[in-house]
């Protein structure tokens, strides 16, 4: 099929639009294929005398397929620069007939670099912009480094290219970066009306690539590009595609545009084909892939709408889990057991909100309006025209199991009745009910206002809708040594945060159902016995102070001394002297394994669910692709072998699965597809 088309009009304008649908994705091939094809026919006939190009179905274009990229070998990439120099530069946006973006929908990285190449860009009011190739450790290959900083200032250009952070149509119009704002049904027209205006030198008639007016003066350049390089440093300290893109936007400022974007296209090849980029498209792949689910997504459900949806418990979980709906701007009733409690898990919500406001997530005057969607109560009287129902109440299968019989009294028999549980069954949890079809785990993680991910369980008797409607929801949320590894915080430093309590009921759960897959400490109950329950009480495993900020205990030597006393364990020197990369392997390993259960026992669907589960959930480094890309790169026979020598000297503990014994002894993937009976998604 055609991916570009070409219309001219009797106005002598020549709409060029991508036709390549759902997003109009763009590829080096459609590039220098038939949109080259139909761009240079458009300059050589004499009937066109200006250009529009637009995209098909209400959207500009994507950018590339980020498919296309991990697909390819060195060498089959054109020459570095061809497309962004020799193509779009110098010929299209030197052409002699002026050229107009119209953007409807999305122009994101390469989408938006051939707008810029444009003389002008006029777009919807709903139109979004940007250039998120960070996003995949790529950096703009095709002039964006060099055209983004010209058209809207360097301060602006590298916050939207370092965050991947897109701009909305009234943004980039008050910037500059979009020329004016049309209503969709009268956007090409403006769009044609405007490059016939460009021609007739009624408007600027400039290539945004000598474009100078809106570039700071070099010493205050200069400035900026060094605190965004040390910014860079500190944030992403194992990232080198975020130095790049700066350097070629530094050469650009310093050394004139067609120097930039030689350093441009060198410095694109180079990101390319690195592992960064590799494990970064991974995880988007997977994550769009955590929306389909066999049998259930292929046949033609619609999600239903939700509007009130109640929290019941208002403690951590409950809170945060509040605090995001809230935040998607649904109704939502917290139910608590006493005055006391209600008070306090409405006040967590309200400083999750405030922190959204100093983070600058939220605009102050939204907090008030943000609080009206949220009520307090003590009993179930509200609950008879709610949609949906989380229980957060604490891991308790008897407490559960009566929360359960009560929802099903008083909420209508549409409501889907959805569990928090992290380790309970949710098929005991719903046993005493009639309601087995709408009874799901919807398992948020915490602090659940800050960790983007959503895990549905069914059970063998949840309905494909009420899985749908799920699905749905979390893809509204989604929509938005163990540091240095790139995790966001260590294991001891998360336990604090999340509480001992919490841990410790959590604990007992697993001990109970998996003795021998669990490591038991006694250094939290010593911990415990001397009042220290993480954060919450200023001490755990660190100290904190009012500030959050968390510092090493000193004291923390006589509560390990004693948790070995207790064990009969004497310290093994060679743990002592464990370098970096075996922390890592000795902590993340026993997660692959786990993982690999998982997968065996068809709890989850694929591997690429656990890897976006990771990445979401947990924090781990979306640059090393997620847990089981992560494993896969080191390879299952190397993961297995470590692990079997570990077990003999420290227990079953370190025990390969029998899944990742099996596909060590092949050599074969962990990732590759499992032939499972029924997955719990
Ligand atoms: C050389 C250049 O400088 C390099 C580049 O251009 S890099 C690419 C820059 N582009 C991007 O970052 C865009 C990434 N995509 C998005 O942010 C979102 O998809 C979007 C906002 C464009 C659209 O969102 P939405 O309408 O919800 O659609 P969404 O469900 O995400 O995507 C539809 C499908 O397109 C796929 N898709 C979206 N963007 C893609 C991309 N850039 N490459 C490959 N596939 C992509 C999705 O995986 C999904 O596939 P599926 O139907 O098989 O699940």
């Amino acid at each position: 099929m055609e991916k570009t088309t070409m219309e001219v009009g009797a106005d002598g304008v020549a709409v060029i639009a991508f036709t390549n649908p759902p997003l109009n994705l763009l590829s080096s091939d459609l590039i220098l294929g038939s949109f080259k094809e139909k761009y240079e026919q458009a300059l050589r006939r004499d009937d066109v005398k200006a250009i529009v190009i637009t995209g098909s179905n209400g959207k500009f274009s994507g950018g590339f397929d980020v498919n296309t990229f991990v697909g390819r070998r060195k060498g089959e990439e054109p020459k570095p620069g061809y497309i962004s120099i020799d193509v779009l530069t110098d010929i299209f946006e030197a052409a002699k007939k002026p050229s107009v973006a119209a953007i409807d929908g999305v122009a994101f990285g390469g989408a938006l670099e051939i707008a810029m190449i444009c003389h002008a860009r006029i777009s919807t009011s709903t139109a979004q912009l940007g250039l998120p190739e960070l996003q995949f450790g790529l950096i703009p290959g095709f002039g964006g480094t060099q055209r983004l900083p010209r058209l809207v200032g360097l301060s602006k250009a590298l916050e939207m290219m370092l965050m991947s952070k897109p701009l909305k149509a009234d943004e980039a119009h008050v910037l500059g970066l979009v020329d004016a704002i049309a209503p969709q049904e009268e956007l090409v027209m403006t769009a044609r009306q405007w490059a016939l205006e460009i021609l007739e030198q009624r408007r600027p008639w400039i290539p945004s690539i000598y474009r100078n007016d809106r570039l700071e003066p070099l010493g205050k350049a200069r400035e900026i590009l060094k605190f965004a390089r040390a910014q860079a440093q500190k944030q992403a300290p194992n990232l080198q595609h975020l130095l790049l893109c700066i350097d070629a936007i530094e050469k650009g400022v310093v050394s004139g545009s067609r120097a930039g974007l030689l350093k441009e296209a060198e410095d694109f090849q180079k990101v390319l084909h690195s592992h960064t980029c590799k494990c970064l498209v991974n995880v988007f792949i997977a994550q769009c892939a955590t929306s389909k689910v066999p049998r259930i997504t292929d046949i033609g459900l619609v999600p239903r709408r939700v509007n009130k949806i109640a929290v019941l418990g208002g403690g951590l979980m409950g809170s945060g889990i509040a605090t995001v709906l809230i935040l998607n701007k649904y109704y939502v009733i917290l139910k608590e057991v006493n005055e006391k409690f209600l008070e306090a898990g409405i006040n967590r919500i309200k400083a999750n909100l405030q922190s959204h406001v100093q983070k600058g997530k939220m605009p102050e005057e939204n907090f008030e309006t943000a609080l009206t969607l949220l009520k307090g109560v003590l009993d179930y009287e509200n609950f008879r025209d709610v949609d949906l129902v989380i229980e957060a109440v604490i891991e308790n299968v008897p407490l559960k199991q009566q929360v359960f019989a009560d929802l099903e009294t008083y909420c209508p028999p549409h409501c889907i009745l959805a569990s928090n549980t992290s380790t309970i069954d949710i098929n005991l949890i719903g046993e005493t009910t009639k309601s087995h079809d709408r009874i799901v785990g919807a398992h948020f993680f915490s602090p659940a206002h800050v960790m983007p991910l959503l895990e549905v369980v069914r059970t063998q008797k949840t309905s494909p809708q009420v899985i749908v409607d799920l699905l749905e929801l979390g893809r509204r949320f989604i929509d938005c040594a163990i540091s240095k590894f790139g995790m966001p915080m260590g294991p001891f430093r998360t336990i604090d945060l999340i509480g001992f309590g919490v841990f410790a009921a959590v604990g007992v759960q697993f001990l109970k159902s998996f003795p021998e897959r669990c490591y038991k400490s006694a250094l939290m109950q010593v911990l415990l016995e001397d009042k220290r329950a993480g954060e919450a009480t200023r001490k755990g495993f660190y100290l904190y102070d009012i500030r959050r900020k968390a510092s090493p205990d000193p004291e923390m030597t006589k509560y390990i001394e004693k948790s070995r006393s207790i064990a009969g364990v004497t310290p093994d020197p060679q743990l002592m002297k464990l370098a970096d990369k075996d922390i890592v392997e000795m902590l993340f390993f026993p997660v692959v394994n786990e993982s690999c259960r998982i997968l065996d026992e068809g709890i989850a669907l694929k591997a690429s669910d656990l890897d976006i589960a990771s990445v979401m959930g947990r924090g781990f480094p979306r640059y090393r692709g997620g847990i089981m890309f992560w494993a896969d790169n080191l390879g299952s026979k190397y993961i297995c072998s470590k692990m079997e020598t570990w077990a003999k000297k420290y227990g079953d503990f370190y025990k390969p699965c029998a899944y990742l014994a099996e596909r060590a002894a092949k050599g074969a993937s962990l990732r590759a597809p499992v032939e499972q009976a029924n997955s719990r998604l």
